[in-house]
């Protein structure tokens, strides 16, 4: 199977725990596109969805597929989102934001009762590392983070666009950094939350609840123990 094959049929096993009436957080990228789709024809079938999407590209999506979209302060809880990551690991600790949503994406996880994950088998892995965290900065302490994290070994690279620095959907930076030779993710975590300027860091380390990945012979369903 291809990768693209397998997140859509990650995807369609996901949309099975969305009830009719539920509140469903709508994540990003291309994995989560299938899913969106997915609930498209949910609604397009009758099904009540009120849904909250998790960046600018999600909410045009799903608009166009006729999906209800509310704000986040419109609700007071989601009940279930779906998701796509960057990679995984068997502890549900995940990297994401490659598509630079993570900010919105932390928010609606953080504020979900049941948080899937839906993912290509290529993005399991032993050690979360090698796809490179991303942490949403603000513009005006981008260049001092750089040089901090420089010197903590964490290899910054700022996320460009064209030639200039990539913006967010919250019109902040991205800087990738390599977490790869990081043992204590939590600790790491706490360091960058406290840089001055640092806004979220893609890291997602206690929020899942369900993986989904996308296999040949069927989608595997992981449940956190
Ligand atoms: O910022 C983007 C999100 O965290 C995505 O869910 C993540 O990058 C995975 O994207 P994709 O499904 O396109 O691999």
């Amino acid at each position: 199977m291809t990768a693209d094959q397998e997140k859509k049929q990650a995807a369609l096993e996901a949309v099975k725990y969305i009830k009719d009436t539920m509140v469903v957080g709508l994540g990003t990228g291309s994995t989560a596109k299938h899913m969106i789709e997915a609930v498209g024809k949910l609604v397009a079938d009758g099904m009540n969805l009120t849904c909250v999407p998790s960046s600018e590209a999600t909410e045009k999506l799903a608009k166009e597929l006729g999906i209800k979209i509310v704000a986040l302060d419109a609700i007071d809880k989601i009940d279930v989102t779906i998701d796509g990551a960057d990679e995984f690991d068997e502890k549900f600790q995940l990297i994401k934001g490659g598509g630079g949503a993570l900010l919105r994406e932390k928010i609606l996880a953080w504020n979900t009762k049941f948080n899937i994950i839906i993912a290509d088998s290529r993005k399991e892995v032993q050690k979360l590392g090698a796809f490179k965290l991303p942490v949403e900065v603000i513009p005006f302490a981008t260049k001092q983070i750089l040089a901090y994290l420089e010197t903590e070994g964490l290899q910054p690279v700022q996320r460009m666009r064209g030639g200039d620095p990539y913006r967010t959907d919250e019109n902040n930076n991205i800087i990738d950094i390599d977490i790869f030779r990081t043992e204590d993710l939590q600790a790491l975590e706490s360091k960058l939350l406290k840089i001055p300027g640092v806004v979220e860091t893609g890291l997602f380390l206690d929020t899942t609840s369900l993986i989904i990945v996308g296999k040949e012979g069927g989608p595997e369903v992981k449940e956190r123990r």
